[in-house]
């Protein structure tokens, strides 16, 4: 359920990296600042967390979250973060955001969230992300799809650090490189950092096993791209985005973060957009 009260809505981040410091930023600088309190930041541990909004606490045990009471909380912080700060959240706040998506490849954790949510009468939230149509994919899902393909091409920079490196000699490409393709499953287990939204594709459209994706490093863009194409009983749909990488790291986008700073939002907004 929305909510909309006469108090700052009062949101905990998990982690405090790339994606998290671009939604603090973005929410000071807007016209709904005064209506939206970061009341706490989650961590591993306090001693590198610097530059913390005014009025944020640093937390490092999910316990900690209950005290503090809540409306949102928002996770940017990875795969493993999701277990640790999960259910804790869901069980103080009436909704749980999250962008590591990747983690619900997991379906014991799943299935632990979504009991929770059910017994707390809490919500998990699965933004778009770095995505571009995901709520037509979802809506034409309510009839039979027939076949979702999610491209994600990014710079090699961005596959840099991952099983890419083992795959590909990233260093000396000179033209675009499909180093895999298979399930959205298989890629968001095996690259985390960089396909949460195979997951994401996947849940909005025919599930984990059937999405079919391919990663794709091309020295020839700087954007990180995603190309959706989906067909199925409503008819096609043919989706590109180019999304600038983060200053403060290449694997995320931009649009990562501004999904996020919607969503957040969007629990206030008199309009739900
Ligand atoms: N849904 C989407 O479209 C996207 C999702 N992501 C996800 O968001 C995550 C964060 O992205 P960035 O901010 O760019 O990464 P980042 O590496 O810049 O920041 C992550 C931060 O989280 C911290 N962290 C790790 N484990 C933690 C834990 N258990 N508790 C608290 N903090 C923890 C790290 O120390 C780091 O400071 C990525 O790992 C990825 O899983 C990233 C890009 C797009
Ligand atoms: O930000 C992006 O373009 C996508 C990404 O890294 C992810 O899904 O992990």
């Amino acid at each position: 359920m929305t909510i909309r009260s006469h108090r700052p809505l009062r949101v905990a981040l998990i982690g405090w990296g790339a994606i998290s410091r671009r939604v603090a930023a973005l929410l000071s600088n807007s016209p709904s600042a005064g209506d939206i309190a970061i009341v706490a930041i989650g961590v591993r541990s306090t001693a590198r967390a610097q530059d913390i909004p005014t009025g944020a606490v640093l937390i490092t045990d999910p316990a900690q979250l209950a005290g503090l009471k809540p409306d949102l909380v928002v996770e940017a912080a990875g795969r493993e973060a999701v277990a640790i700060w999960g259910e804790a959240a869901l069980r103080s706040a009436p909704a749980f955001a999250i962008a590591s998506a990747s983690a619900l490849t997991d379906a014991s954790l799943l299935e632990r969230l979504l009991q929770t949510a059910e017994a707390c009468g809490s919500q998990l939230i699965l933004p778009p992300g770095a995505l571009a149509g995901i709520d037509a994919i979802a809506a034409a899902s309510v009839l039979p799809l027939d076949e979702v393909v999610h491209s994600i091409v990014k710079p090699p920079a961005a596959w840099r650090g991952t099983l890419a490196e083992d795959m590909i000699a990233l260093d000396g490409l000179s033209a675009p490189a499909v180093f895999f393709t298979g399930s959205a499953r298989e890629a968001a287990v095996r690259f985390p950092q960089n396909a949460n939204v195979a997951v994401i594709s996947a849940l909005a459209g025919i599930g984990l096993d059937r999405t079919r994706v391919e990663l794709v490093a091309d020295p020839g863009v700087a954007a990180n791209c995603h190309r959706l194409s989906v067909s199925g009983a409503f008819g096609r749909l043919d989706i590109a985005i180019e999304n600038r990488p983060l200053a403060g790291n290449p694997k995320s986008s931009e649009m990562a973060a501004l999904s996020l700073v919607r969503t957040i939002r969007n629990r206030i907004a008199p309009l739900s957009r």
